[in-house]
């Protein structure tokens, strides 16, 4: 497999972050053909940093707010020190491989991929890299840091889904973040300035400590502590240590039903739908997961909702709340600007406007 060790951007000004990458053959244009690349990092508002490095009782260093943060508000974006392969396909070397030896041989070829990569850095990038915790016994210096600090990264091969289309990204600061299964923080990668952002979720108090989870958050505790095995550590967070009460309320969050479908079903109270999104947003705020895409998409369907009803107040509030949720910014967010103001004229020229009273 021949890979692309490219460094973006392109440039020798010491005074310019750059990321060293690993591409599969065609995604460095990805990156070049974006007008204006490289766009420059997007600032937090603040003189002073965000957040602070600190040691994280049982969990080594962590991230920590410096000062209240309200949802939606940006606490820091930085350049990876490493972009690249998620996993690299492998074939199962005939010979009789054990599980354990194929695991082996699997962590010996992505250290030598990454070698060229970590050779090319500059030495305080490499320093920052070689400082971050790695949850292995240090066979693998690299691989094991890469594992224990990657955070994935969507989107950068076209049509490829799964572990094969995604890629992870080793940052100085964000990979600090420690786990937890109900985040404060949202990553989003930003193409455009090759940077990951670090969004709040929610309201954070000053001294709080800045987490996201390393695995999906709507399955039962028990799946999720298997999916943190690698990471070497159980997560005890008040979801973990109350399964029985938390484990329901995440399988009961979903997407709220079709809007056009309720607008026209008239054996469907008028306030139905709005019930469906309130008890979603209750079990979302309950198990504190507004990081997830239900939580946005009950927002959303609220604001559509009194928009049906011709409840321009209503929808604009709804409309204000789904706008703060800036992390969704390339997983279908759309700024809806006009619908703040409730006397809009997007609006009555909106068209689901009145459908309740249209539609069949
Ligand atoms: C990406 S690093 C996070 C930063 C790390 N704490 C450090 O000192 O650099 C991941 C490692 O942090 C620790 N960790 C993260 N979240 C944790 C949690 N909720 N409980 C215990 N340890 C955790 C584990 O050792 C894990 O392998």
């Amino acid at each position: 497999m021949r890979f692309a060790f490219v460094t973006l951007p392109n440039t020798t000004d010491p005074d310019v972050s750059v990321t060293e990458c690993v591409f599969w053959p065609g995604c460095k244009e990805i990156f070049m053909d974006i007008p204006g690349f490289p766009h420059p990092l997007q600032q937090p508002s603040g003189a002073k940093p965000a957040f602070r490095l600190g040691v994280s009782s049982g969990r080594g260093i962590g991230l920590f707010s410096t000062r209240a943060l309200t949802q939606g508000e940006l606490i820091l974006a930085e350049r990876p020190l490493l972009l690249g392969l998620a996993c690299i396909p492998m074939l199962r070397p005939d010979g009789g491989l054990t599980d354990a030896q194929y695991t082996r041989h699997c962590f010996e070829t992505m250290e030598r991929t990454l070698e060229p990569a970590l050779g090319r850095m500059r030495p305080a990038r490499r320093g920052a890299f070689m400082a971050l915790a790695n949850c292995q016994d240090g066979s693998f210096p690299l691989g094991g840091r890469y594992h224990t600090n990657g955070i994935a990264v969507d989107g950068l091969r076209p049509g490829v889904t799964g572990s094969m289309g995604t890629y992870s990204a080793v940052c100085e600061h964000l990979s600090r973040l420690n786990h937890s299964c109900s985040p404060n923080t949202q990553p989003c990668f930003d193409k455009a300035s090759i940077s990951h952002q670090l969004w709040a979720v929610r309201d954070i108090a000053a001294g709080e400590e800045l987490t996201f989870q390393y695995s999906e958050a709507t399955c039962s505790a028990a799946e999720r502590n298997e999916a943190l095995k690698p990471y070497n550590f159980t997560c005890t967070c008040a979801s973990c240590a109350d399964p029985a009460t938390s484990d329901p309320r995440r399988r009961a969050i979903g997407y709220p039903p079709s809007v056009e479908m309720w607008a026209a079903n008239r054996e469907l109270s008028d306030d139905w739908l709005i019930q469906k999104c309130l008890e979603q947003l209750v079990l979302i705020k309950r198990e504190k997961l507004e990081y997830l895409d239900q939580y946005y998409a009950a927002m959303m369907h609220l604001t559509a909702t009194y928009i049906c009803l011709g409840d321009a107040k209503q929808a604009s509030e709804w409309a204000a709340r789904a706008q703060k949720c800036v992390w969704m910014s390339g997983r279908g967010y759309i700024s809806q600007e006009e619908l703040l103001d409730p006397a809009s004229a997007a609006y009555p020229e909106h068209p689901l406007w009145r459908l309740r009273f249209r539609a069949g």
